[in-house]
């Protein structure tokens, strides 16, 4: 069965300001107040916890690696908290996913979030269903870009990992792509769309209205 595997933030919702406000509240409790700003810090939010807290930290004296480490789980338990407060799915992403079930095309979901959250975020904007599968960053010891929880998700999905591909919307969907020997659709929507054709995936996709005539071309 062919399988269309999308990247969950940045992709399918726009997660942002929900990621920015958790690590912003971490900063707060440390005296920090909101060292980032949803708009501006949008493309970090989407490289995940982590990556907010060492671009707050580096902003401000004397807080290191290991402060990251100590407070990783303190974002991951604000963001629970306030999961779905400002988070939507992109315009079209779930017209376009219909649109490929009916052309029996399984679609399912590959993140880098821990999937308890990844499940969480889709139950609350009554999509989880849509989708055959969820792997996220914890469902197996490897995550993106091992190619790994990729082909997971596809045969989760009930599909082909040979006749896959993987929208997502960063360097890591891209590698993830490459080393699974997949086609990329990286969307140009997101908060780094303008990077998105320096990584030369296969399709670049500005509209999910398009996306079922890419895959369609795709041939898979
Ligand atoms: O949380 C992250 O690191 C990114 O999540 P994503 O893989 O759904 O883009
Ligand atoms: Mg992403």
């Amino acid at each position: 069965m062919r399988t269309v595997i999308f990247d969950l933030d940045g992709t399918l919702v726009d997660t942002a300001a929900d990621l920015v406000a958790a690590a912003n509240a971490c900063f707060r409790d440390l005296g920090l107040g909101d060292l980032l700003d949803p708009a501006e810090d949008a493309a970090i939010a989407m490289r995940g916890a982590k990556m907010m807290l060492r671009t707050g930290f580096a902003k401000v004296e004397g807080f290191g690696v290991d402060e990251v480490d100590r407070q990783y789980d303190r974002v991951l338990a604000y963001y629970d908290d306030a999961i779905a407060v400002h988070s939507a799915l992109y315009p079209g992403a779930m017209e376009a996913v219909a649109a490929l079930r009916a052309e029996d095309i399984a679609v399912g979901i590959c993140t880098n979030k821990p999937e308890a959250l990844a499940d969480k975020l889709l139950r609350a904007l009554g999509v989880r269903d849509d989708f055959a599968s969820l792997v996220g960053a914890d469902t197996l010891p490897v995550r993106k870009p091992d190619p790994l929880p990729f082909r997971e998700s596809v045969t989760r999905a009930g599909g082909d990992p040979a006749r896959a591909c993987l929208v997502g919307d960063s360097e890591t969907d891209r590698e993830t792509a490459r080393e699974a020997g997949v086609p990329s659709i990286l969307v140009t929507f997101g908060p780094a769309g303008h990077l998105m054709a320096d990584l030369r995936p296969e399709v670049l996709l500005a509209d999910y209205a398009d996306l079922p005539d890419a895959v369609r071309h795709l041939a898979l």
